[in-house]
């Protein structure tokens, strides 16, 4: 039987700015958004109606933990997954009578910062294009019905670098970066991204113009020392643990920036090479044996 495998890569935003409000309470951002090496993976299979089935370590976080005594995976049956709904959205919008079982390999915490949810909702997306044959070319409105999934979906279906405005509807290419070696930290602590909106207060900054098409380690640096993250500061006051998680990443003499990703917890640091980033993971797993802490590389 014919099964797709699809990456659903961790989205990490390596800068943002909230630089004001629509009316309808969503936030207007500047953000420059790259992908990781590290991820969830879906299986999918062709089937007449859709069923979702969670395996992976943050598996039992995301389907619940009912089953999770007798087997090692979880059947979803919260219909509000995002794989789900992406799902039943393309169906509905391709008008096809073809469904999928799908297989969510979750290694991704949940309610992280990294997209999770949107990566697992574009891939499903990509996944099932690819299962029933249509070419993502050929259709229009593509990311619209993506944004209907959440802000962050069409950012994902794009799975590079870009540079994410508007509420996260306005994409555009990013700058060519060299390799970034990484550490990803999330210190267990699920983070609600409406409540850290909230707690920013109207607190609305001006963007940072564009990085040239083309960065170099240095430029790149020097912009993210400037830009930041306009959540990181309200993630802090509701959640103190998220200044621990960029205090363990910058505490290594070869770390060259060290910031929070899109509403948090997730911090990420960046080194200056494999072997660095290697050690600093080692480092901080040993210290804070609870933390997730991943080496990635980002591109
Ligand atoms: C903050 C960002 C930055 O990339 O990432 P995460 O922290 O979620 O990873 C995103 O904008 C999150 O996108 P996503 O998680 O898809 O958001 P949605 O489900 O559409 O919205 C959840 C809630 O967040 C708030 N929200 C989201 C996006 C936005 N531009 N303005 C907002 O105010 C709204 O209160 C909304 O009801
Ligand atoms: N496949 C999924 N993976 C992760 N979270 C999901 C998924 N489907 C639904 N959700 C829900 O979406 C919310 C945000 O999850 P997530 O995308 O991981 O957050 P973030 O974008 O902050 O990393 C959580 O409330 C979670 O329960």
């Amino acid at each position: 039987m014919k099964q797709i495998i699809e990456f659903a890569p961790a989205k990490i935003n390596l800068s943002l700015q909230v630089t004001g409000q629509r009316g309808d309470g969503y936030h207007l951002l500047k953000s420059l958004v790259v992908f990781a090496n590290i991820g969830d993976q879906l299986f999918i299979e062709p089937s007449s109606d859709f069923s979702l089935q969670v395996t992976g370590p943050f598996g039992s976080d995301l389907a619940g933990a009912s089953d999770h005594e007798a087997r090692n995976y979880w059947i979803s049956r919260d219909d509000d997954n995002l794989v789900i709904k992406a799902a039943r959205k393309l169906q509905k919008f391709l008008g096809v009578d073809k469904g999928a079982t799908i297989t969510l390999e979750k290694n991704l915490p949940i309610s992280s910062g990294i997209g999770g949810g949107s990566a697992d909702a574009a891939a499903t997306i990509r996944g099932l294009l690819r299962l029933w044959n249509v070419d993502p070319e050929a259709i229009d409105n593509l990311d619209n019905l993506a944004l209907e999934i959440g802000a962050d979906v069409p950012v994902c279906l794009r799975e590079r670098s870009s540079w994410m405005e508007g509420v996260g509807d306005v994409l555009k290419t990013g700058p060519r970066l060299p390799d970034l070696f990484c550490v990803l930290v999330n210190p267990g602590c699920p983070v609600s991204t409406p409540q850290i909106f909230r707690e920013l207060k109207g607190q609305f900054s001006q963007a940072v113009p564009e990085l040239p098409k083309t960065c170099y380690l240095p430029e790149l640096i020097d912009y993210l020392n400037f830009s930041g993250n306009d959540l990181a500061a309200p993630a802090q006051r509701l959640e103190p643990i998220i200044s621990d998680s960029i205090r363990s990443l910058k505490d290594r003499p070869d770390c060259l920036f060290a910031g929070m990703s899109g509403s948090g917890a997730t911090c990420y640091g960046l080194y200056e090479g494999q072997v660095a980033a290697r050690m600093a993971a080692a480092e901080i797993r040993n210290t804070r044996k609870e933390w997730w802490v991943q080496p990635a590389v980002l591109s």
